[in-house]
This record gives structure tokens, sequence and C-alpha cells, in this order.
């Protein structure tokens, strides 16, 4: 259906305009296999299992990964398996291997994409940086997309809870005349509240921009920055901490979920509505030309080449594993743990 958000008017489609059992009709003779079993596999392979769909899961044997998907109810030789293998017997292949390891495993998922069968995405960044990945499908295909906008962990925590993550998604290549029913249908299937459309480069481009920005990059930028500030002026850690993390997070941020930004100063004094309302400007004019450098750094092509290089590396999950570390120890995040602990409903 059309939906105006603001003045402009996008295509969404709902759960009540294609429901499950549409889905269940149009995906019944199709085997998906789910490739990659990190983050999104995970819960994209268990909401589509769970709602009644023929999915099979590929994975490398002898991994931590393989081990999870055997405990999560995935039986080697009968629904897990190798990912050629996976590769052979999948109709629908959903390549949720990470974003560089894509480029590897690539030459191996061409092979098995014979004519009629899908390739499926949760990232527009394969296809859109081919001249970097080599990721170029034969024309008799269907190239498809659904992006959840969120973690495999919340998608399949708000599945378990009755809820929806939203998607997008978008259709790169139509090479049998039903990837918009495909598409759909796995939309759905994969647990999505509804479905917005986009295309596989705006994808890409708003996805990168928004992790490296506001969802995750600028959010632990602006903490450590007021963090910072709190502490040089002699407040206390747990002060500090509360008033920059814990508040937002347990008190603010579900009102803004709930209703909106002027619902959540609503909910505050008329003092700090007074202050918000005069600091939200100066940071976003303080903030702005970072966020154009950032899209700028994503447009040219910089930001992929920058992650398909450190995470092709044989080490990068030590590298990555020691970066966070670092910001765990940091003395925030320290204070974070014990804040936590602290928590009536966890102890
Ligand atoms: N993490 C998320 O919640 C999320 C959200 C939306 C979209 N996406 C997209 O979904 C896709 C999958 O992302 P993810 O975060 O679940 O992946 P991930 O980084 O967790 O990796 C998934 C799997 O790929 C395997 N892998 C990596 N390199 C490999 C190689 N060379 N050969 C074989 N296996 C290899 C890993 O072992 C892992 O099991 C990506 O396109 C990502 O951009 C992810
Ligand atoms: C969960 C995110 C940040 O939305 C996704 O884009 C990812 O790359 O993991
Ligand atoms: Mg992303
Ligand atoms: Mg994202």
């Amino acid at each position: 259906m059309k939906l105006k958000f603001g003045s402009t008017e996008e295509n969404v489609v709902t759960r009540e305009e294609f429901p499950l059992e549409k889905a269940r009709e149009v995906l019944k003779d199709e085997v998906i296999a789910v490739l990659g079993y990190g983050v999104q596999g995970p819960g994209q392979a268990l909401n589509l299992k769970d709602n009644g769909f023929n999915v099979i899961v590929g994975q490398r044997k002898g991994s931590k990964t393989w081990d999870k998907a055997v405990a999560d109810g995935w039986v080697p030789g009968q629904t897990l398996f190798e990912l050629e293998e996976a590769c052979e017997k999948g109709t629908i292949l959903q390549f949720l291997l990470s974003d560089a390891g894509q480029i590897a495993l690539w030459p191996t998922v061409k092979k098995h994409l014979t004519p009629g069968k899908a390739l499926y995405f949760s990232h527009g960044f394969g296809v859109t940086y081919k001249d970097k990945t080599g990721i170029i499908p034969p024309a008799d295909v269907d190239v498809i997309l659904v992006a959840p906008k969120g973690s495999g962990t919340s998608l399949r925590r708000m599945f378990v809870e009755g809820r929806g993550l939203n998607s997008s998604y978008a259709i790169y290549q139509d090479g049998t005349g039903k990837a918009y029913d495909r598409v759909v249908a796995l939309g759905i299937g994969v647990g999505s509240g509804y479905l917005f459309e986009t295309d596989f480069y705006r994808e890409v481009t708003s996805d990168l921009t928004g992790e490296r920005g506001t969802l995750m990059g600028a959010i632990q930028g602006i903490f450590a920055a007021q963090y910072e500030v709190l502490r040089s002026n002699g407040h206390t850690p747990s002060e500090a901490f509360n008033e920059t993390v814990e508040e937002l997070t347990q008190s603010l941020m579900p009102l803004v979920a709930e209703n909106g930004m002027d619902w959540m100063y609503a909910n505050c004094s008329t003092t700090a509505q007074r202050g918000a309302l005069d600091w939200w400007k100066p940071f976003r004019d303080a903030t702005k030309p970072v966020f154009e450098d950032l899209y700028n750094s994503v447009k040219t092509g910089q930001e992929a080449q920058k992650s398909i290089d450190s995470n092709s590396k044989e080490d990068y999950r030590v590298k990555l594993e020691a970066e966070l570390k670092e910001l765990r120890d940091s003395e925030m995040w320290q204070a974070g743990a014990v804040v936590r602990q602290l928590r009536p409903e966890n102890n």
C-alpha cells in the first residue's frame, strides 16, 4: 500500500496485506538455505522455521557457530549442512555471511545459482560494491534483499514476544518474474513487522551511515564526551554514568519509542524542557559537519573498502575483540557494569 510519511508517499507492505498464509503459499516449493550463522543467520533461520517454512542452514563444520546451530536444534545431515551442500540444496540462497566473508564464498554460491533460484541479501553491500567484491549474479536468477532494521538478536527476541522488527526490501534483478512475491514472502517469513521499499544502493548507503552515526558510532562518541566533561568537573563515575547513559536507556528512550521526542520532553520538567529546547540546535550544528564527512566517506566507497580490508584479514576477530575490550574496560562502561548489577530486576 501507499502510505504518507510526512508529505512523502512510500510503498509499504504490512502483514494484513500479505499475511503469513500467503507467504507460505508463495514459498511452499522452495528450500530456503540460510548461509552463515552469525547474528542475522540464527534470527532469520529460526523465525522462518517457526513460521512453517522449509529451511536449512549452511555453516562451516567444526566452527563455533556450527555448534551453536546444533544447540539451536538444527540437525546435521537433515537441516544443517556444509556451506556448499546447502548452496546445492537451496532454491533460495540467503547470503548471510559477513559482508567481507561473502567475497570468499562467492565462487561457490555462484556455481550453484542455477536458473530460477533466488539470491537473497540482508545488505546492499555485495552487489553495490561489485567492483570491490566481485559479486555479479547471473541474469536468470532473482536478486533480492530484506534488511531488518536492527540486530538479528532483536529480530528473534521480538518475534518470540509476538512483536516485529521492521525491514526494508528491494529487488535488484527479477530473473524469474517472481521476485516481488518471493522477496515480500521472505520478509514476512523472517518476522518483519512491516516492510518498506528501497533499492540496494539506498539501503547500503543509509545503513552504513546509520550504524557509523547515531545508532552506534555517534552515540558512543557523545556519551564519552559528556562523561569526560562530568568526570573532569569532579562528578563521580556513578553520577556521570547515570546522567549520561542509564537514564537515557532506562527512562527516556522508552518514552521516545512510545510516542516521539515531544512526548519524552513533555514528561520532563519545564526546566529540562527549556534547556533541551535551547541546546538541541547547537548540538545539531556542531555534529552536522561530521555527518557530512561520514556520508561522503560512505558515498565514495571508502567505508566499504575499509570494512573489506580489515574484515578479510585472518586475525580480524582477535583485533575486533581487543577493540571491544578497550570499550568494555573504559571507566564509563566499567561504571555501567556496576550500575546494571544494581538494577533491582538483576539481583
Ligand atoms: N548483525 C546484524 O544483526 C545485521 C543486521 C542487518 C543486516 N545485517 C547483514 O546481514 C549479513 C550477515 O551479517 P551478520 O552480522 O549476521 O554476519 P557475521 O559478521 O556475524 O558473520 C556471519 C557468519 O559468516 C561467517 N564467515 C565469515 N567469513 C567467512 C568465510 N570466509 N567463509 C565462511 N564463513 C565465513 C562467520 O563465521 C559467521 O558465522 C551482512 O550482510 C550484514 O550486513 C546484519
Ligand atoms: C544492526 C545494524 C547496525 O542495523 C546492522 O546494520 C548491522 O550492520 O549489524
Ligand atoms: Mg549494517
Ligand atoms: Mg542496519
